[in-house]
């Protein structure tokens, strides 16, 4: 696992997009893995700027989503279809074609678990998996406790998670308490992995993280046993990790 300090969630943003850029320019058509929430909020915003300014094209790209909340259509305003035309797929020349997100309306959820993970698999595999770091160590939404050996899955949102996204809704009460969302399995299988974090709401999660136990209690933890991982993070989420694991990761 290397880590790349930043700043801040500007530069954290910035420094994400380039590697992804890159990634795009060396492989026109790349697998990206992309997610959601707040953190990528940036990285998406200088995407769609340098798609704009120099061209970067994604005509060829194909994108694969890590999760879908149960019972969202893409439509509604907070389902993760939803979030990706609005701030990304709208903005550059992605067929929406070539954009997969899992389907949460689907009439058998377990049948669409399978589906994802053998299209997937179709595609030849994700080139670069970006990740969010939950509150509490989850990475997609595999909860702590989640074995590392799961494919995609129907998952029961915790009490924890569903409050931390509640602010992306009218009230607690409607935050879904499902969702299907690529296993830790599949998230390892990718071929480089990018794990942002920004804030100190993060910063006791990316101290356990640092501590280097792989743990199913942190699901972030298993990231240390695959071979190509990146962090980027800013100094607000780095408050709490001591220089000396700072100097061990930033090598
Ligand atoms: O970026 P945020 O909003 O802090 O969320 C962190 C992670 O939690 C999730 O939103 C799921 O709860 C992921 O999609 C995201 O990567």
């Amino acid at each position: 696992m290397k880590l790349i300090e930043a700043a801040n969630y500007e530069e954290m943003s910035e420094k994400a997009a380039d590697i992804i850029i890159s990634q795009v320019k060396e492989k026109p058509n790349s697998v990206l893995g992309l997610a959601t929430g707040s953190t990528m909020l940036g990285v998406y915003k200088q995407l769609v700027e340098d798609h704009r300014q120099n061209g970067t094209s994604y005509r060829n790209v194909r994108t694969v989503n890590l999760d879908e909340y149960i019972g969202l259509s893409p439509d509604h305003p907070n389902s993760y279809r939803y979030y990706m035309n609005q701030h990304l797929f709208a903005h550059i020349d992605i067929p929406l074609s070539q954009t997969y997100i899992p389907n949460g309306t689907s009439d058998d959820v377990e049948a669409e678990c399978q589906r994802y993970e053998r299209l997937i698999e179709s595609l030849g595999g994700i080139d670069l998996q970006i990740l969010g770091i939950g509150r509490n160590g989850h990475i997609g939404f595999n909860e702590p406790g989640t074995p590392f050996s799961v494919p995609t899955h129907v998952v029961e949102l915790t009490p924890s998670t569903r409050q931390a996204n509640a602010r992306f809704f009218p009230s607690f009460e409607d935050v879904p308490h499902q969702a299907i969302t690529m296993g830790i399995a599949t998230i390892m299988k990718s071929r480089h992995i990018l794990l942002l974090a920004s804030g100190t709401e993060k910063a006791a999660t990316m101290a356990k993280l640092f501590e280097g136990t792989v743990t199913t209690d942190v699901p972030a933890s298993v990231l240390h046993t695959h071979p190509n991982v990146t962090v980027i993070a800013d100094q607000e989420a780095l408050s709490l990790v001591p220089d000396e694991k700072r100097k061990v990761y930033g090598k």
